[in-house]
């Protein structure tokens, strides 16, 4: 390419809450991931890729602030050696459980894919964001999830395409957040206590929401998860409470510090009403839907 014009390619990612996980690892990032379960959200990350005149030399913004982008950073380099400027704007808070370094590497990697002309398959797309992610240890299942879309449940870890998911038909039903504060996955996942737990009351989850899979079951197992798993900390498990009180379901966004409660047309507002208690109320919706090129 000559260096007189500058090329650039969008992609929109949505993101992602995972209610409840195991993490099984394997020397091999396509197959080291998570199992467990999820819903996909209206909102999500838009990435725009650029390349050509005055970019020189790599470099990852984050609503506009240039950042270290690790993951986003790793997937360039797995798609070329030249420089890019990589720019993500956010729908979703960052580090709190929604998936967004998983939503910005698949973004960077369709949108490279455009810029670059590579010609490359979802599925090797999806392949070098989850290979990304796993590296850096800033996910391990949201990837999976976001290149299907809805209420995912992984039933077999690994990239997609190497391991395999399922779905609870769930309609595009209301998702309520607030959150009370960031949490670093990488900093969790490296704790052997903390995975243990997680294992421990993530095998439990699955076993119980194979047996009835449904949202309301999912809500139930993601709840129980929270808390046997001893992440739930005193406000989110006063949060929880709060809704059960009024007849809902909420539990954890992994991995954050932010509550999520799924709606219906019927118990919305009074759901709102009871989280604006605790925080600012973020209103999203499932969605059925996956990554686009815009
Ligand atoms: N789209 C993005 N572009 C660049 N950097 C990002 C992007 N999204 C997240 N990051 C960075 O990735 C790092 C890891 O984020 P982390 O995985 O903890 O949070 P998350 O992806 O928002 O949520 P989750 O807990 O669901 O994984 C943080 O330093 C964050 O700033
Ligand atoms: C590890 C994780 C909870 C981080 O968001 C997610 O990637 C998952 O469910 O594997």
């Amino acid at each position: 390419m000559n260096s007189h014009y500058a090329l650039s390619a969008r992609a929109f990612a949505p993101a992602h809450i995972t209610g409840f996980f195991e993490v099984h690892d394997h020397a091999d990032p396509m197959k080291k991931g998570s199992t467990g379960c999820g819903i996909v959200l209206s909102a999500g990350i838009e990435t725009t890729v650029t390349m050509g005149e005055g970019i020189e030399e790599t470099v990852i913004l984050l609503n506009g602030k240039e950042v270290e982008g690790i993951t986003s950073r790793t997937v360039v380099e797995m798609l070329t050696d030249r420089p890019v400027r990589v720019e993500s704007t956010t729908q979703v808070p960052v580090e709190c459980g929604l998936g967004a370094s998983g939503a910005g590497s698949l973004g960077t990697a369709y949108a490279l894919n455009r810029v670059l002309s590579l010609n490359l398959t979802t599925n090797k797309l999806n392949g070098i964001a989850h290979v990304a992610e796993v590296r850096n240890s800033s996910g391990l299942g949201d990837v999976a999830a976001q290149s299907l879309g809805g209420a995912v449940i992984r039933t077999s870890p690994g990239a997609p395409g190497v391991g395999s998911c399922d779905r609870i038909p769930s309609g595009e039903s209301d998702v309520y957040c607030v959150v009370l504060g960031k949490l670093s996955t990488g900093m969790v996942l490296g704790s052997r206590e903390a995975v243990r737990n997680i294992n421990d009351a993530g095998k439990e989850a699955m076993k119980r929401l194979m047996v009835r899979p449904c949202m309301e079951n999912f809500m139930r197992c993601a709840r129980d998860f929270s808390i046997g798993a001893n992440l739930a900390t005193d406000e989110i498990t006063d949060i929880i409470e709060a809704v059960e009180a009024i007849g809902g379901m909420a539990s954890q966004a992994m991995l954050g510090n932010t509550v999520f409660a799924v709606g219906t047309e019927s118990t919305g507002a009074e759901l709102k009403e009871v989280l604006s208690g605790f925080g600012q109320v973020l209103h999203y919706r499932i969605n059925p839907g996956s990554i686009r090129m815009i």
